[in-house]
């Protein structure tokens, strides 16, 4: 990869509420990059989202917008089952991609996305967990690696959105939501998780029919660690996610989201954010501007394909424990060499 002086093209894939998001950061928050395309099934959606930025072409089709000259790199913000054809159509070009969680939505398709980068033979891909962009977050995993606590032991894990959008299913908990912690679980401690336990309990009357909402979820780690998660989609008051490390000599906790608290009319108290757009602002513009400067130096950063596929593969187990009960173990191919095997 060579060092580029110039702004990075970027083609953003999918300018639904993400993609349109990424295309308002790039162009109004990130620097060294602008938006030179955008693509999306809809036609109408994608002209309406370039018309906003000069020069910026529209297309249906992302095989013609990496084919662009002024397409430098990309940013996959498609629904999961499309980003296999996205990815390995940016393999074909050798662009740099930042994808959306999830690389993909099983592990069989992020194995063979794993398989093509290798075959690339450097890394092209940064997967979206950008919760390893949000400050408590970063300042989290930089208390534990001092030492200074000891060694994990359990995290404690909430994740609670307002309201489930129309369409969403049980399993959408572990594969949409949960993904976030499996992500975290596995860069917090540097473990892999080794097995999956969800527990249901009767479902909040606020879930939709059909949906098992909230759940508990468990995973155990290769390093000996527990890992519990509530997610809960239907909570009603706001979007809220906490973690809290219980470590041999103390604790640590983040997501509080305490910023301001105000005492009036005999009560104090603060606000929650809505949904994850308010509460991970910051994440998102750290994560994008991390990818392009590194990028732009002719470097790949930040989780990786393999963390994509590991994810995946955790998600298969959680869905077959909600299915089916019990506690199921996650089967990982080795780790290529690329990643650090
Ligand atoms: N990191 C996060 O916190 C976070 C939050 C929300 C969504 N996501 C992820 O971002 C991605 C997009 O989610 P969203 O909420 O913006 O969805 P969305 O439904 O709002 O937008 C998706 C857009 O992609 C378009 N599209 C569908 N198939 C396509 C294809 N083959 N090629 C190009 N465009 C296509 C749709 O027409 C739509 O405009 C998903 O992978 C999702 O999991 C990540
Ligand atoms: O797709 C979204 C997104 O990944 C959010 O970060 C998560 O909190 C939501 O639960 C999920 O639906």
């Amino acid at each position: 990869m060579t060092q580029r002086p110039e702004a990075l093209g970027v083609a953003v894939i999918g300018t639904g509420k993400m993609g349109a998001d990424h295309v308002r950061r790039i162009q109004e928050v990130t620097s060294g990059a602008r938006v030179t395309a955008v693509v999306d099934v809809d036609a109408e959606r994608a002209k309406s989202v370039a018309a906003r930025v000069d020069g910026c072409t529209a297309h249906t089709d992302p095989a013609s917008a990496m084919a662009a000259a002024d397409v430098d790199a990309v940013i996959i913000a498609s629904p999961g089952p499309a980003h296999e054809a996205a990815l390995l159509t940016a393999f074909e070009h050798d662009l740099p991609v930042l994808c959306e969680k999830p690389l993909t939505p099983e592990s069989a398709s992020a194995l063979r996305v794993v398989e093509a980068e290798r075959k690339l033979g450097h890394r092209r891909v940064q997967v979206g967990f950008m919760r390893r962009y949000d400050a408590e977050y970063m300042k989290l995993k930089a208390v534990l690696e001092t030492g200074q606590l000891g060694r994990p032991l359990m995290v404690h894990n909430r994740h609670r959105n307002a309201a489930s959008p129309p369409g969403w299913t049980s399993e959408m908990l572990i594969n949409d939501s949960v993904t976030h912690e499996m992500d975290v679980t596995r860069w917090l401690l540097g473990h892999e998780i080794t097995a999956v336990t969800v527990l249901a309990p009767t479902p909040s009357g606020n879930a939709p029919d059909g949906i098992q909402d909230p759940q508990f979820v468990l995973f155990e780690t290769d390093g000996g660690a527990i890992v519990d998660v509530e997610i809960f989609v239907n909570c009603g008051f706001g979007y809220q996610v906490q973690a809290e490390v219980v470590c041999e000599r103390g604790t640590a906790r983040v997501g509080d989201g305490h910023a301001m608290v105000t005492n009036a009319a005999g009560r104090w108290g603060g606000t929650i954010a809505q949904d994850f757009v308010e509460r991970f602002v910051d994440a998102y513009d750290r994560e994008v501007q991390a990818w392009v400067d590194a990028t732009r130096r002719g470097e790949v950063v930040g989780p990786s394909a393999w963390d994509g596929y590991a994810v995946a593969a955790v998600c298969e187990a959680g869905v077959r424990s909600l299915r089916d009960g019990g506690r199921v173990a996650v089967e990982l191919v080795d780790r290529p060499a690329l990643y650090g095997g």
